[in-house]
């Protein structure tokens, strides 16, 4: 499907996407600090996905060039680190961080969030044990995948079930929450080893899950035992999230 013309008036093209392709970009998101494409410039026959993070005309231009820059690249280096320590996070493809691009590998799938919905909405979801069983089994692959990004060195900084894709390939029939659990979105993340840094990174993902998924909030607890369990330092992690809880129920009743 090609771009409307009113989009690629609105929001003019970066220049790697402005060359031939077998398709052209289609513009999927466009957020306060960047833009994803779903495009074939780099092969024909595999869709990537291409972050770009226009220069903003409001800040100064020296300061927006080094900004652009060092983000581009940190995200295409907790992406590359997680990718060879065998976390499931999109491969990256290419890079060119002065011009405020990453083209990394397109994932096939729906986001866990959508998953999660269409699941609870739909005749597959039947109230007691069955429910629990696939859902907590969704749950515990969640806890699995947060705890080797942990053990990795790398906290992700917006963890949320928007940001986790279920990969599945063409005529796969998995059921609604099958596949594999994949991270994506890495703009905010960074490099840490600090108990108090995964444990908020558990505790955005707690609030995150309480909000969007107030049905299956009670299984929360089986990610949380599979973090435990992933991981040697993991349990301090979870011991930490209690203090981060309090604070974050300290903050909500002082409004
Ligand atoms: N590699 C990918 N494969 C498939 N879909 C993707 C991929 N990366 C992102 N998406 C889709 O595009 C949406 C936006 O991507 P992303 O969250 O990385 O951008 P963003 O929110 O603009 O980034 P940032 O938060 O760093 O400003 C995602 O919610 C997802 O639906």
């Amino acid at each position: 499907m090609a771009v409307p013309h009113q989009q690629q008036h609105q929001f003019p093209l970066p220049q790697i996407l402005t060359h031939p392709s077998s398709s052209p970009a289609l513009l999927i998101t466009q957020g306060a600090e960047g833009r994803l494409y779903k495009t074939t410039h780099l092969f024909p026959d595999r869709p990537c996905a291409l972050k770009y993070r226009p220069s903003k005309p409001y800040r100064h231009p020296i300061l927006d060039a080094r900004l652009t820059k060092a983000r581009i690249a940190a995200e295409a280096k907790v992406l590359e680190r997680c990718w060879r320590e065998g976390v499931p996070v999109p491969a990256v493809y290419a890079m060119d961080a002065a011009n405020g691009w990453l083209m990394m590998e397109w994932i096939e799938g729906v986001p866990v969030r959508q998953a999660i919905n269409e699941y609870l909405g739909s005749g597959e979801s039947q109230e007691g044990q069955e429910e629990a069983e696939e859902l907590g089994d969704l749950m515990r692959r969640i806890g699995r995948v947060v705890g080797a990004l942990h053990k990795t060195g790398v906290v992700h900084g917006d963890l949320t079930t928007s940001n986790m894709m279920l990969r599945r390939q063409e005529g796969e029939q998995k059921g609604v929450l099958g596949g594999e659990v994949v991270l994506i979105d890495f703009g905010l993340a960074m490099q840490s080893m600090s108990d108090e840094d995964r444990a908020v990174d558990l505790y955005v993902l707690e609030r995150a899950f309480a909000s969007t998924h107030p049905r299956a909030e009670k299984l929360f607890g089986m990610i949380l035992e599979e973090y435990g369990k992933s991981f040697k330092k993991a349990t301090s992690v979870l011991t930490k999230l209690e203090d981060v809880r309090m604070r974050g129920r300290k903050r909500s009743m002082l409004g």
